[in-house]
């Protein structure tokens, strides 16, 4: 028995002689009771020093849930199931997880920053007038968190703080994650079960630290980005050649955080003001992707204005026809995608991840992806040594061979995105063996360096032919120069 509980129990005698002192006060004059209430509530505080909160499951008039509850619970699932004897099973995330909580009218203790409490779970059952031949119960589930008076101060404040912080926290985590996407300004969304992670990405080992700890960095800095004024965002432009991982790269960042995908379609928003509305629509803790930016609108910002011949041939084509049209609905514009970013819209939820992808870094308008608006612009390349030791681990459990000295004399002369290396090491058959995969990748690689040797010669002879042409023209237009000369004197 907690020493508490038996203070408690004086508790309970000073209540009655409360109660008989409520008996009598009616015989009392006003004046002499109020001053015998005050004493008698002072003698329970001095014989029962601890305070109690209650925390209802259901509140308000509407009864809904209430979210204090449901974070405590969360939040005691941790401390519950190692001190409590009698635990419910739920199951969440899609029935793939199991969470456990505490049975009702069991008892846990807690400690923080030194301070030790406690916390109950317990119901009132209010039985409900009703006809039916089964009994109907009315459950009203509750919380009640004990602790001694003087500390009141750090549990009214900073502890419970801690626990709604903690147990929405675990609540993020159990929950099942979303992928939306957009069509029109309506989101819709399915379930998000992206299987990749920073482990299976391959990419450089410190750039792939790096991304991680900007991350992590980024999810805990609640605190530091409302100090120094600005909005709980960061924007991510992730660009390089087809293949190279920053869709993969994306689907991994989320299952770091935790966060879910919006998938953003620009061609299918009709105008800003639609792009605004999907905004305000995202919830908190999830990445809005724009992927192919370039090709999405036309952002350059210095539309090329196209001849009217080429038009016109535009215009025979019906595909052509059809993307012109596309363009014409869509009226987004470059100002309105930088509202997007990082007007005041922005700045509503919070902890939000933007990020661009891109295979021509180059096309973009510069205010799009200066820093503030992408934070951190990541390239992904071709496929380097370290990245192929983390395909071949991941697709062929290689730890190393006698093959990769090879392998990696000619990654660095050849270039193969991480996407065809990983479809040479892909077992081919069900015993799947590592050494003929290997080997084709090898070959596929020693036929990408001999077509890169013959591109390379080809451009150098176009390169030598064009610089012969033009000192031929300079040499004529300097004949013709003298000539002209000539005539003149
Ligand atoms: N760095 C990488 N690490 C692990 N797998 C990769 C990597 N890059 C590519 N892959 C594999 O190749 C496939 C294609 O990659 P992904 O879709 O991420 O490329 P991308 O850069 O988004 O290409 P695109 O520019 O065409 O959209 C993925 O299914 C993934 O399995
Ligand atoms: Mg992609």
């Amino acid at each position: 028995m907690f020493p508490r509980d038996m203070i408690a129990h004086l508790g309970s005698i000073a209540a009655s002689l409360m109660f008989i002192w409520a008996v009598f006060q009616q015989y009392f004059p006003y004046q002499f009771r109020s001053y015998i209430e005050k004493y008698s509530q002072r003698l329970v505080s001095f014989v029962y020093p601890y305070i109690q909160i209650t925390f209802n499951e259901f509140t308000g008039e509407r009864l809904m849930r209430s979210e204090a509850y449901s974070a405590i619970e969360n939040y005691l699932s941790s401390t519950s199931s190692l001190q409590a004897k009698r635990l419910k099973a739920d199951i969440v995330k899609n029935n793939q997880s199991l969470v456990l909580s505490m049975d009702d009218h069991e008892e846990v203790a807690d400690e923080f920053r030194g301070v030790k409490l406690w916390w109950a779970s317990g119901k009132h059952i209010a039985k409900t007038q009703s006809f039916s031949l089964y009994p109907v119960t009315d459950e009203k589930r509750f919380y009640k968190l004990t602790f001694h008076k003087r500390h009141r101060d750090i549990i009214v404040g900073p502890y419970l703080k801690h626990v709604l912080k903690e147990g929405r926290a675990i609540k993020v985590r159990n929950r099942q994650r979303k992928l939306y996407t957009n069509n029109g300004s309506m989101w819709s969304h399915v379930v998000f079960e992206h299987p990749a992670t920073f482990q299976t990405l391959a990419i450089e080992p410190d750039k792939k630290k790096e991304i991680m700890e900007d991350l992590t960095t980024f999810s805990k800095a609640e605190e530091f980005y409302s100090r120094i004024g600005r909005a709980w965002k960061r924007g991510y432009l992730l660009y390089g050649p087809p293949g190279t991982g920053k869709s993969t790269m994306i689907a991994a960042m989320a299952n770091l955080l935790g966060y879910d995908i919006y998938d953003l379609e620009l061609t299918a928003v009709k105008d800003n003001t639609e792009l605004r509305k999907l905004l305000i629509e995202t919830s908190s803790k999830s990445i809005i992707v724009i992927e192919d930016i370039d090709c999405s609108l036309d952002l350059t910002g210095q539309r090329k204005k196209k001849n009217e011949k080429e038009e016109q041939e535009d215009m025979k084509d019906p595909r052509q026809k059809l993307t012109k049209e596309d363009h014409k609905i869509s009226q987004v514009t470059l100002s309105g995608l930088l509202n997007f970013i990082d007007g005041l819209w922005s700045a509503c939820g919070g902890e939000r991840l933007i990020v661009f992808t891109t295979n021509f870094v180059e096309k973009l308008d510069p205010a799009l992806i200066r820093k503030g608006r992408m934070d951190k612009h990541i390239e992904l390349s071709y496929c380097g040594f370290e990245a192929f030791k983390v395909l071949a681990k991941n697709y062929q459990k290689l730890e190393s061979h006698n093959l990769y000295s090879r392998i990696q004399e000619l990654l660095a002369e050849a270039r193969m995105t991480p996407a065809e290396v990983a479809e040479h090491l892909m077992p081919k058959t069900a015993s799947g063996d590592p050494e003929t995969c290997l080997e084709s990748l090898i070959q596929a690689l020693e036929s990408a360096k001999e077509e890169a040797r013959l591109k390379a010669e080809k451009e150098a002879e176009d390169k030598e032919l064009s610089g012969q042409e033009e000192t031929t023209e300079i040499q004529v237009l300097v004949d013709k120069n003298v000539r002209d000369e000539n005539s003149v004197h």
